[in-house]
């Protein structure tokens, strides 16, 4: 029988069927970040379980740690701290991994994970954080889950799962030069909506998808979340083998040699079937902004916000006019007109070191416009490290970007630092809604390109106009 990459996966971690529909999945990787994770061990321990396997769950801070130098317990989140010591103890006490505030490995937990060899093809992976998607990237199911879920999988390896349907979006012809993996999740939204993956198992195929390195894999899928999917997918390749190999918790010497040949077994055989098949050119993409507050709201970096019902797709006359009001636009006004308040280069979505080295790469040379906040926060201490070691830290802080300790930060807003209210803020990050940088906070996401091209303009501007 001719079987998807997903079925491949799901029938090897199939324990038994459920009487209510639902498979029994084994689960490979559970990881755990302190905004949610935390308290799901406590509860755990706290109701007499065990943790099953500690040695396959790992446990990371990055959701409300701070990201100033030097920094502590004591995070800006008024209750952070509280997050941060149960999330320690509990680990401790259940025998499981941490990178802790201080370790050379902490990061994002979507960043860290893969930079690590954490996710590897064909595995299943779930933790309680939605963009678990990202890092489908690898060839791993890997999808996000809630906290009593992950209590659940923490106690037995294992999670019922009603089987997702699954879709195919095959992504052909050459991205142009400028154009990201970035602008591609965005135009999958800006075409299909929010709801466009609609709990499905999106496998990204193709030879733009081909074309893309991993890293700019794991930004095409982390924004699976935003487009309605169950997880996102894409088979693994030589590129993905090259990249797991050596990582920390990869396996080595026969075990590697044995992990491979599985891996190579893994792509969906041709012919096999999907419930929706959707076909997408990348050859005319040009960089995308989001106008609105939702990332389905997005136009070309050239383009104006749309009047009143022009694109539907984007969402209904009132939700569209609701958007304007809380970004305070008219219909018409180019965004390049837009003057901006603030620049941030960070999240899950585009801060390793392949977004930090194009974004460094624009800004060398400039500065940034009078008056704009701009922050950087690399994806984990490794990438700032790295980023550090080539030189880019001195490229942003030149420019006059903050340099900072890797973390979620500004991505969201915890309680702690924020923009202010009505501040435009550029953001490489993969959420636009309403106060999700603050309160009232307007942002725009798009690619760390266009964000620092916009940085150094002090208003929304095209990447591709810059001489970098
Ligand atoms: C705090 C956490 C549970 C949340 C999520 O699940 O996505 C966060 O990562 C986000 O991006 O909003
Ligand atoms: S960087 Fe943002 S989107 Fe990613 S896990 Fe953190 S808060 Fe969520």
């Amino acid at each position: 029988m001719k079987r998807t990459i997903f079925e491949k996966i799901w029938d090897g971690h199939r324990v038994s069927a459920l009487d209510n529909g639902a498979d029994l999945i084994l689960i490979d990787r559970i990881l755990l970040h302190e905004r949610t994770g935390g308290t799901a061990i406590r509860r755990l321990l706290d109701r007499g379980h065990d943790v099953m396997a500690p040695e396959q769950a790992f446990a990371v801070m990055d959701h409300i740690v701070d990201t100033f130098p030097g920094r502590s317990d004591d995070t800006r989140m008024p209750t952070g701290k509280a997050f941060i010591t149960t999330t320690r103890e509990a680990a401790r006490a259940a025998g499981i991994r941490l990178f802790d505030l201080d370790d050379p490995l902490q990061g994002i937990v979507h960043v860290m994970s893969p930079e690590l060899g954490i996710v590897l093809p064909g595995t299943t992976l779930i933790c309680p954080d939605s963009h678990t998607c990202s890092q489908g990237a690898l060839g791993a199911l890997a999808w996000g889950i809630g906290t009593t879920q992950a209590e659940h999988a923490l106690a037995t390896s294992t999670l019922p799962v009603r089987r997702p349907p699954q879709m195919r979006i095959t992504i052909d012809g050459e991205l142009a030069p400028g154009v990201t993996a970035k602008d591609l999740a965005l135009a999958l939204l800006g075409k299909f909506g929010v709801g466009g993956g609609s709990g499905h198992v999106v496998e990204y195929a193709g030879s733009a998808v081909s074309a893309l390195d991993i890293e700019a894999r794991l930004t095409l899928c982390n924004m699976g979340t935003e487009f309605g999917a169950f997880t996102a997918i894409i088979a693994p390749d030589d590129k993905t083998i090259d990249y797991v190999a050596g990582r920390r918790f990869a396996p080595e010497g026969p075990d590697w040699d044995a992990a491979v040949a599985q891996w190579r077994d893994l792509p969906s055989d041709d012919g096999a079937e999907y419930d929706v098949e959707l076909h997408f050119d990348a050859s005319t993409l040009v960089p995308l902004v989001s106008w609105g507050t939702s990332p389905q709201q997005v136009i070309p970096v050239d383009g104006a916000v749309p009047a009143p019902g022009a694109v539907p797709e984007q969402g209904n006359e009132d939700s569209q006019s609701r958007a304007r009001t809380y970004m305070g636009l008219e219909p018409g006004e180019p965004l390049t007109d837009l003057a901006i308040d603030a620049a941030f280069i960070g999240s899950c979505t585009n801060s390793r070191i392949s977004d930090l080295r194009r974004a460094a790469r624009l800004l060398e040379g400039h500065r940034v416009a009078a008056g704009v906040k701009a922050i950087c926060v690399p994806g984990s201490t490794s990438v700032k490290r790295a980023a550090e070691a080539e030189g880019l830290d001195r490229i942003f802080r030149d420019a006059g970007f903050e340099w900072r300790e890797s973390g979620c930060s500004m991505c969201f807003f915890a309680g702690g630092e924020s923009f202010g209210p009505q501040e435009r803020v550029i953001s490489s990050t993969n959420r636009n809604f309403e106060s999700r940088q603050g309160p009232g906070t307007r942002t725009h996401i798009a690619s760390p390109e266009t964000v620092a091209a916009s940085a150094i303009a002090g208003r929304i501007a095209d990447p591709r106009k810059v001489a970098g």
